[in-house]
């Protein structure tokens, strides 16, 4: 069997990259940001490919880079809308565990102050408020340990990550 993946979904701002990367280290896996991917593919930024198309080309060009992975024994930051791809998400999965950090919208709102301008994958008439209440279901669905971030610093992040894992 291949070495497992860890795949972390959750809102922008919930900290899937600025962990991921400290866990892939911690566990000795290599790290991946599928943001990057994307953004290497298509040689634009996120936020250039929203202005040059709309929110769903994002979402599809996400998918087809999730679908296009072959990442054994990584540490996968995905973007906040991966889960709107179910293809994507089911591909991610054969991987290894999905881990959703779930953080409250007060402290995403303080985490986040480029609402309009970090390339959220949204229809242009939701808001934050919205994004949030769609997707908190659409993470949980695709979940298979749930993090409850508010209140931790990073280190409490992982460890209660790690401590879930050790259980699976
Ligand atoms: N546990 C935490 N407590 C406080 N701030 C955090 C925590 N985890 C991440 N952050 C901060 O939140 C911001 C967004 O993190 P980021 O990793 O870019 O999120 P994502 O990739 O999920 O959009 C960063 O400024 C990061 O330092
Ligand atoms: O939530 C979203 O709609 C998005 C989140 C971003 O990633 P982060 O979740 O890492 O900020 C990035 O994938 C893209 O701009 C769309
Ligand atoms: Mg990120």
């Amino acid at each position: 069997m291949k070495p497992q993946s860890i795949i972390l979904i959750g809102m922008p701002g919930a900290g899937k990259s600025t962990i991921g990367v400290v866990l892939a280290k911690e566990l000795a896996k290599d790290f991946i940001d599928t943001d990057v991917l994307i953004q290497v593919r298509e040689k634009q930024t996120l936020q250039e490919i929203m202005d040059a198309s709309d929110y769903l080309n994002l979402r599809r060009i996400e998918e087809e880079v999730l679908l296009e992975t072959d990442l054994p024994n990584h540490v996968i930051a995905t973007g906040g809308s991966a889960v709107y791809g179910d293809a994507g998400m089911q591909h991610l999965k054969t991987y290894g565990p999905v881990v959703f950090l779930s953080v409250s919208l007060n402290e995403l709102r303080r985490r986040i102050h480029n609402y309009e301008s970090r390339g959220i994958a949204r229809r242009p008439d939701q808001s934050f408020d919205d994004v949030f209440a769609e997707r908190n279901r659409l993470y949980r669905e695709y979940a298979d340990i749930v993090v409850e971030c508010d209140g931790l610093n990073q280190a409490e992040v992982i460890e209660s990550l790690r401590a879930q894992l050790a259980a699976l």
